[in-house]
C-alpha cells in the first residue's frame, strides 16, 4: 500500500494558500451572470477582478477531499453584489462545507426545482451545503470577503444550468442595505 503524504499549510491573512493551483477570474469571465447588462458591459472596460480560487485538489477518487480558498472581491454590477458563479456537483449528491475566515456575504443555495435559501456568512460561519443544492456565495461588505471550502474529490464542478437560468434569488444593494429578492428573470 502506498500512503500519502500528509500536509499541513497555513492559509495567509489575504486567504492565499502557499502551493495552492491559483485560478482568477474576471468580470469577463461573468458574462451573461449579472442582470443590469448595460452596468456589466460599463464595467467591463476596467474588467476587475470578481476573484480567486486557491485550491488544494487530489486525482477526482471517491472517499478523498479536496480543499479551497475563495477571495471574493467586494463590488457591485449595478445594484447586484459580486459573487462566484456558482453550481451544482457533477456527481449531485456530494455535499461540501464552507467556512469564513474574513469579510462579509453569505451564500445562495438552490435545488434542482428552483427553491432558494440565503444564508449569511461572517467570520467563523461553518455553512453545511447538502448533497443536490447548487451553491454561490456573494460578497455583500466592502473588503475582500475570504472563506475555505471542504468539498469531496469527485464531487466536480457542473455550471450548466445556473449558468444558462441563474438563482430564483438576486442579492442587492437598495438604499444601502442588502436585500435577498426575487430575481425577475428567473424561469423554472
Ligand atoms: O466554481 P465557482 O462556482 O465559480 O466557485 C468558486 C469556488 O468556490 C469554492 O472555493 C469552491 O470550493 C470551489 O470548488 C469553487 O470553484
Ligand atoms: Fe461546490
Amino acid at each position: 500500500m502506498e500512503y500519502k503524504a500528509p500536509l499541513g499549510v497555513k492559509i495567509e491573512e489575504n486567504g492565499v494558500i502557499p502551493g495552492a493551483k491559483k485560478l482568477v477570474r474576471r468580470l469577463s469571465d461573468l458574462k451573461g451572470y449579472f442582470q443590469d447588462e448595460e452596468a456589466y458591459e460599463k464595467l467591463l472596460r476596467e474588467n476587475p477582478v470578481v476573484y480567486e480560487v486557491y485550491a488544494v485538489e487530489q486525482e477526482e477518487k471517491d472517499g478523498d477531499l479536496n480543499f479551497a480558498t475563495t477571495v471574493l472581491y467586494p463590488g457591485k454590477v449595478g445594484k447586484e453584489f459580486f459573487f462566484t458563479k456558482g453550481h451544482f456537483h457533477s456527481k449531485a449528491d456530494r455535499a461540501e462545507i464552507y467556512y469564513a475566515i474574513k469579510g462579509r456575504g453569505g451564500m445562495l443555495l438552490q435545488t434542482p426545482e428552483g427553491k432558494a435559501e440565503w444564508v449569511p456568512m461572517e467570520p467563523g460561519t461553518v455553512v453545511y451545503v447538502p448533497p443536490y443544492w447548487a451553491h454561490r456565495t456573494v460578497n455583500t461588505g466592502d473588503e475582500p470577503f475570504i472563506f475555505l471550502a471542504i468539498y469531496p474529490a469527485d464531487a466536480g464542478h457542473d455550471y450548466g444550468s445556473i449558468k444558462e437560468k441563474g438563482f430564483a434569488k438576486l442579492v442587492v444593494e437598495e438604499n444601502g442595505e442588502v436585500k435577498v429578492v426575487d430575481n425577475p428573470k428567473w424561469k423554472e
